[in-house]
């Protein structure tokens, strides 16, 4: 099979005549880690949202042949495309396994929710191996600390078997071991996935992007590599005179 993406085209999000999104083309490829970076207010997550069928927009965002704006969200996440929020959104009484076999149910039929499981099934073990919380599926998702919780998410996203990946800052509050813990899982599970990263952490950002997109004012301002964006003094003038270097503890 060829290279997997996702193409967004004159994507727009009107808020009352308030475009927060306006116009934006992006093709994001699979087997590249994407970072979506701007100021406040650049328009990242209501892109997200537009994507995953949070709000209504216009223009186009296709993957494999599929129109995602005519469609309803949880539709989209069986097409394969999944995000994560800002803030973690898992179920705390649950276990973790529990939670990972419910984000699993979106691929089961009802019938089989139904049915008693027998073990756990191969997906479920693959992804909590994968995101680091096998010695942990028993623990209630609630005492997970916030790298731990972010994780599961990202787990979450796996076993529903999300090919496209879209995640609204996943190291916010995370310990700097956690964020390179992170990044690397954002580079292992990338390689057969489209992953798009809404970042503020420039040194994230740095220490892990292959592309980065530069957002401002709904529009995309520029499109490179780190070495790039930071050069640019169009972008610095967005960040308010600040260096893209100073936004890092934004
Ligand atoms: N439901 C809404 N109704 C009206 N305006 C909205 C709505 N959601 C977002 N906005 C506005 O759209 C603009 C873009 O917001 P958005 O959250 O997408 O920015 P962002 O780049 O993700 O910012 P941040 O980095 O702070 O998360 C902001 O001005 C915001 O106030």
């Amino acid at each position: 099979m060829g290279q997997d993406y996702l193409e967004i085209r004159g994507l727009t999000v009107d808020f009352d005549g308030f475009k927060a999104v306006d116009g934006v083309d992006l093709t994001l490829l699979q087997g590249r880690v994407h970072f979506l970076i701007g100021p406040n207010g650049a328009g990242k997550t209501t892109l997200v949202d537009a994507a995953t069928g949070l709000v209504p927009a216009t223009g186009l965002a296709r993957y494999r042949n599929q129109d995602l704006l005519s469609m309803r969200s949880h539709k989209i996440v069986r097409a394969g495309v999944g995000r994560t929020f800002q803030t973690a959104t898992v179920f705390e009484e649950l276990s973790v396994l529990q939670n990972l076999d419910i984000a699993g149910g979106v691929h089961r039929s009802p019938f089989a929710l139904l049915r008693a499981r027998r073990g756990v099934p191969s997906y479920v073990a693959e992804a909590l191996e994968t995101v680091g919380l096998a010695d942990l599926r028993d623990r209630p998702a609630g005492v997970l600390a916030h790298g731990q919780k972010q994780w599961l998410e990202i787990g979450m996203l796996l076993v529903q078997d999300a090919r496209v990946m879209l995640l609204d800052e996943p190291v916010a509050g995370m310990s700097a071991e956690e964020r390179e813990e992170t990044g690397a899982l954002l580079q292992r599970i990338g390689e057969e996935r489209t992953i798009v990263v809404i970042e503020h952490d420039m040194d994230f950002v740095r220490e892990f992007a292959d592309v980065v997109t530069v957002m401002h004012a709904g529009k995309v301002l520029m499109e490179g590599s780190v070495t790039e964006i930071q050069a640019s003094p169009e972008v610095q003038e967005v960040y308010l005179g600040r260096t893209v270097e100073g936004t890092s503890h934004a």
